[in-house]
């Protein structure tokens, strides 16, 4: 028998309605994927392709505009807020900046009752000791429960707040740019505990991350995003190894480049033109230049056992990818 996935997303869209002269933004335009229990999705792209808006829809933090999220089986779109306050118990997020997401005037044990508390998790007699067993599941010594956010570096905080999302014991994390913040020692640490608690629990993430090196140690699988929907989908090592989109491979191109403004430098022989509104670009950027509105949307192709891409002219595709490869081998 084949287990249900734990997410499951259909055709997401979020649409920003047209503000101060400014026209509206169709962030996301169909992005579909399934999450199984004990996996890693990575959703990379760069700045601007929808990532956070993606996982804030899933989270049901912004409501869709059109589309399907199912979890454990229940449809959240339409889901009323008392049911959809209940689910949250299943579904936790971590952001990116562990200096604003902590409540500067709570300290550590306030901050992890609260969740206990929000969804009765744990009757009130039992909250500290279940504050205690969250501080030891992120190394954290229990004792630190009466100290205040300033009192914890950039790494410890960050931990306070994974503590916090695993309060009520979810299935789900969405990990928008969890380490970002942090220095590159600090990084692999977190990564690191973020795996050993998967191990434990049996945690599925959504993990939002624009540095692949990063989302490498850590994802199963891997959805690239770009202008609001996934252009390649597929096994994490399978799409660093061979990637068959064209934005695929600029961005694992762009990997070893430390300088932000050469990689958006290498990223732009391939992103469209910042003065093409995004509606109008085509989303398959391989095709750019092309007669877009004439080519209509790119087509899904399998090209590999559950590796997608979603691009007008794949087999050229495929054929400069081989190109590549036979000139690295
Ligand atoms: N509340 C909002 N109102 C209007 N437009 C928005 C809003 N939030 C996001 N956008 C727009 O939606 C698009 C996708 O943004 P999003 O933050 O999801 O991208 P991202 O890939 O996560 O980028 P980053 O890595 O920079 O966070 C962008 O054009 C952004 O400007």
């Amino acid at each position: 028998m084949i287990e249900e996935p734990l997410l499951s997303v259909r055709d997401l869209r979020v649409t920003f309605p047209p503000r101060r002269g400014r026209p509206a933004v169709r962030a996301v335009e169909g992005v579909s994927f399934d999450l199984r229990r004990g996996e890693t999705l990575g959703l990379v792209g760069e700045s601007g392709s929808g990532k956070t808006t993606t996982g804030r829809a899933v989270l049901q933090l912004q409501r869709p505009s059109a589309g399907s999220v199912r979890l454990l089986g229940r449809e959240l779109t339409d889901m009323a807020s008392g049911d959809l306050r209940a689910m949250r118990r299943h579904m936790q997020f971590v952001l990116q900046n562990p200096y604003t997401s902590l409540h500067p005037r709570m300290t550590v044990g306030q901050i992890l009752s609260e969740p206990l508390a929000v969804h009765r998790a744990v009757p009130p007699n039992r909250r500290a000791e279940r504050v205690a067993e969250l501080l030891s599941l992120v190394h954290l010594d229990p004792k630190v429960v009466d100290r205040y956010p300033h009192e914890f570096s950039g790494g410890q905080r960050q931990r306070i707040v994974i503590a916090r999302a695993l309060a009520v014991n979810p299935d789900l994390v969405v990990c928008d740019e969890p380490v970002s913040a942090l220095d590159v020692r600090t990084q692999a640490q977190i990564v690191q505990l973020l795996s050993e608690l998967q191990d434990k629990l049996g945690l599925s993430y959504l993990f939002i991350a624009h540095d692949l090196a990063i989302v490498r140690s850590l994802a199963h699988r891997l959805a690239v995003m770009f202008g609001g929907r996934i252009v390649e989908l597929g096994d994490a090592d399978r799409i660093y190894e061979t990637p068959v989109h064209p934005y695929t491979q600029s961005l694992l191109d762009a990997v070893p480049i430390p300088d932000p403004a050469l990689q958006r430098a290498r990223l732009a022989r391939v992103a469209p033109e910042p003065h093409i509104p995004r509606h109008e670009a085509d989303l398959s950027p391989c095709c750019f230049g092309e007669d877009h509105r004439a080519t209509g949307r790119p087509r899904w192709h399998e090209v590999g056992p559950g590796h997608h891409v979603s691009c007008h002219f794949w087999p050229t595709a495929q054929a400069g990818a081989d190109g590549a490869n036979a000139g690295q081998g």
